[in-house]
């Protein structure tokens, strides 16, 4: 298969399933890689002359998906300031492993991404990689400490393309509000963490009868529904575009339905990790399964389900959280929250569509449209003329998730030792190939 590095000159997918939501598209087809660029798509596409070609290669679809490449509006690369958990080179290299062609990057950085030369140097660190393109979230407020708002006219100018606190929630109505009106003049999104922070002080997982049951002290769901209820209210009230990160409970689902009955811009992501573990997940004191937002229960879980295949909720977002043995091999109540999720995407959400829960064409669109029109990405799509950011994945391909294979720097995920069937074989960003399943070092 191609190497990776500099664009394949000529790429030939022949006999590929392809789906792109963006066309109703669905079916067997060739699609035709030149010099970075999709030249053809459709049956026959990659005719005999260009087979024959010197530079062609070759890839037999044969039961292969071809994709187009996602977008994660949501994802903790680390640097600048705690590369001992990842770095920005590694986190691309686990986002180009797990098909993603685009990046978000949220703003939680030591120092915090609130200013400009944060932002630009992030990009600058990205670019000079290669790989998927990264796209930095700035913060909300100074520090994210909920009180000052940041320059977000100066961010978006470097390169943010939506602003948030993420880790922590923005829980002033008033800087809340400010936020949205200033967010508004620029056309950024404002991406919230939701989560009444009074109501989970000292909190280790969801509250319910399982953490009764360990004597760990919950988060309860309303934590989540009072923010949501209220920012939907704010942003009705300021007519700004609002998003929720990472959506974890079937209040806020609801909310969230009913506000876009009413016409209100609101959207929202989920994570592979909600929409597939409850928090009979931490019985064992497992602390990759310690996140926040936490694990919830089934009823959760369907509501989460039903509202992704609906629409609903808008977007997967990974909520990548790379987490050190230090934070992790130690107390569930010492264990910092978070899971990895960039390299685990295809194999876990394929289950669901393995299952019925979920259209294979509105899982591609949750990965790739639907993010990328949040943060006002041009979206990867499979057409003539468009550049090449393509994912090839063989959905019926088992294995064992063995951690020596992730690019992350850290294992943190309860799906290691698990046996997963899907893999990502091959990733195209901006026109190169930028993964190839067996090729490259893991770290
Ligand atoms: N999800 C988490 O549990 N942790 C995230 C922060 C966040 O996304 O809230 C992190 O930065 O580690
Ligand atoms: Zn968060």
């Amino acid at each position: 298969m191609a190497a990776i590095g500099s664009p394949p000159p000529l790429l030939l997918f022949v006999g590929v399933r392809a789906v792109d939501p963006a066309q109703q598209l669905d079916d067997v087809i060739d699609v035709v890689v030149e010099d970075g660029v999709i030249t053809r798509a459709g049956r026959g596409a990659a005719t005999d002359e260009l087979r024959r070609a010197d530079r062609a290669e070759l890839i037999q679809g044969d039961g292969l998906l071809l994709l187009p490449a996602f977008v994660d509006l949501h994802a903790h690369l680390r640097e600048p300031g705690q590369e001992y958990k990842e770095d920005i080179a590694s986190g691309l290299a686990a986002a180009a492993a797990g098909g993603f062609a685009h990046v978000c990057a949220m703003p939680n950085t030591r120092p915090v991404n609130d200013t400009r030369s944060i932002t630009e140097a992030m990009i600058a660190r990205a670019r000079a990689i290669g790989g998927p393109a990264l796209h930095p979230i700035g913060a909300i407020t100074m520090g994210q400490k909920g009180t000052e708002l940041t320059e977000m006219a100066d961010l978006k100018d470097a390169g943010a393309v939506g602003v948030s606190d993420d880790g922590r929630c923005v829980t002033s109505s008033s800087v809340m509000r400010r936020a949205l009106e200033y967010a508004k003049t620029f056309d950024l999104t404002i991406i919230q963490h939701a989560e009444d922070h009074a109501l989970t002080d000292g909190a280790q997982m969801h509250e319910g009868a399982i953490s009764t049951r360990l004597g760990l002290r919950g988060w309860p769901r309303v934590a989540e529904d009072i923010i949501v209820a209220r920012d939907v209210l704010l942003a009705e009230a300021t007519g700004a575009r609002y998003h929720v990160a990472h959506i974890s409970s079937l209040g806020a689902v609801r909310i969230l339905r009913e506000a876009k009955a009413r016409g209100i811009a609101v959207t929202a992501e989920v994570t592979p990790h909600h929409l597939t573990l409850t928090d009979a997940a931490v019985l064992g004191y497992d602390t990759a399964c310690k996140v926040n937002p936490p694990l919830r229960e089934q009823a959760d879980v369907d509501a989460l389900r039903e509202a992704l295949a609906d629409g609903t909720i808008d977007a997967v977002a990974t909520d990548h959280a790379p987490h050190s043995t230090l934070e992790k091999d130690c107390e569930f109540a010492e264990a910092s929250p978070g899971l990895i999720g960039l390299e685990l995407v295809v194999p876990v959400l394929l289950d669901l569509v393995r299952q019925g829960a979920l259209p294979l064409g509105r899982l591609v669109d949750a990965l790739t449209r639907a993010p990328a029109r949040i943060a006002r990405l041009e979206a990867p799509t499979i057409k003539a003329g468009a550049r090449a950011e393509l994912c090839l994945v063989d959905p019926n391909l088992s294995f064992v998730l063995d951690p020596a294979r992730l690019r992350s720097k850290s294992k943190n995920t309860p799906f290691l030792g698990r046996q997963l069937t899907g893999r990502v074989k091959m990733t195209l960003a901006s026109g190169r190939v930028v993964f190839v399943d067996g090729e490259g070092a893991a770290t």
